[in-house]
């Protein structure tokens, strides 16, 4: 069973839960994002929003969590490898962190279209 298909697949799914905790105890980033998700989580509940919105939020939500995660590994590769200063090692990291970039910025976009016509109802959307 361990060396099976499905063991295997059963074995890779618990690092990738490992990997998940081990991003949420050490990460800063990564805590701030789930801080941040929490709390558009309550103003889900509190503004009472439609199930797609409730959709967008998860989708833009997980996004964030993902590029975040990504951005933290390649970090670690990068100091790994090479620990001491060096330009392309800046540019990795600066890539990476721009992709992070985009994932959020995509997601403020998202929570504009969500919150505003509640924060605002008067205001002509
Ligand atoms: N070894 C290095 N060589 C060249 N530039 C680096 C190096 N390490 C970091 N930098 C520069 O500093 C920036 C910040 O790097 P750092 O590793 O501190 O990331 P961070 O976003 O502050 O991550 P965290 O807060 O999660 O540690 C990089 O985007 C890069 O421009």
């Amino acid at each position: 069973m361990r060396d099976s298909y499905i063991g295997k697949r059963i074995k890779g799914g618990g690092y990738a839960i490992k990997g998940a905790f081990l991003l949420i105890k050490h990460e800063h980033s990564i805590q701030v994002q789930i801080g941040v998700s929490i709390i558009v989580t309550i103003a889900g509940f509190y503004f009472d929003i439609s199930k797609i919105e409730w959709i967008f939020q998860i989708i833009a939500m997980g996004m964030v969590l993902c590029a975040e995660g990504i951005n933290s590994a390649i970090e670690e590769i990068a100091d790994f490898v090479h620990p001491d200063f060096h330009s392309k090692i800046g540019y990795i990291k600066d890539v990476a962190a721009g992709a992070v970039l985009f994932a959020a910025l995509t997601a403020v976009i998202i929570a504009g279209f969500i919150y505003l016509p509640y924060i605002f109802p008067n205001y002509e959307w």
